[in-house]
């Protein structure tokens, strides 16, 4: 059975989702996922524990959560030696603009150079608008940039981006690829 941790950062909660949507996913496969948020990491975490890790986090004026930094910066070495798969969340991600894309790949670029990891798998993952959660400013800020983006704007509820069957696509494609050792 091949064990995959999961470490994810959120900020509203869609890449939490994102992170157990991909666990449930892998358990459903037959195999062990350990979903873990990158502020509360247990302090004996052993990633040599795990045959595969996915790091998940999403952007927020072009920058991913700094827990998430911290966590990759760490264990660098270790990631580099096995499986891994980095999933940035942003609403870049879910534009069929190129520059929006360019731009979200700016900033994964950006990340991996800041914490020397170099993942196996690289997903731009669309996220959502919570427009229930932000406060005053957010809400405007995020309506003026929706708007101008073609984006749902209609703050009295919230709209999801993400592409599941894309991401149940990702999980199985990264399972098949883990070593038979793994499995
Ligand atoms: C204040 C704020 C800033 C954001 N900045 C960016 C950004 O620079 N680029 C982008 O593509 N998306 C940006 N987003 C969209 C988020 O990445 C998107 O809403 C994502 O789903 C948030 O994930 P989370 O709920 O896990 O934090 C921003 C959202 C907010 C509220």
């Amino acid at each position: 059975m091949a064990r995959v941790l999961i470490v994810y950062g959120t900020t509203e909660g869609q890449t939490r989702k994102i992170a157990q949507f991909l666990g449930d996913f892998i358990a459903e496969k037959g195999q062990e996922a350990r979903v873990l948020d990158s502020t509360d990491l247990p302090a004996d975490l052993d990633i040599g524990a795990y045959d595969a890790v996915i790091a998940a986090a999403s952007l927020h004026i072009g920058r991913h959560q700094t827990s998430i930094v911290h966590f990759v910066h760490d264990h660098a070495a270790e990631l580099n030696a096995k499986p891994t798969a980095f999933l940035s969340v942003s609403l870049c991600a879910a534009s069929d603009d190129p520059d929006d894309l360019h731009d979200a790949r700016k900033c994964v670029d950006r990340f991996l150079a800041d914490t020397g990891w170099r993942p196996t798998r690289i997903e731009l993952v669309a996220g959502a608008f919570r427009y229930t959660q932000y406060d005053f400013f957010k809400r405007w800020a995020m309506k003026l940039i929706a708007r101008r983006k073609g984006a749902p704007s209609d703050t009295s509820q919230d709209y999801e981006l993400t592409d599941w069957a894309a991401l149940r696509a990702f999980a199985g494609t990264f399972l098949d690829e883990l070593p038979a050792s793994a499995a």
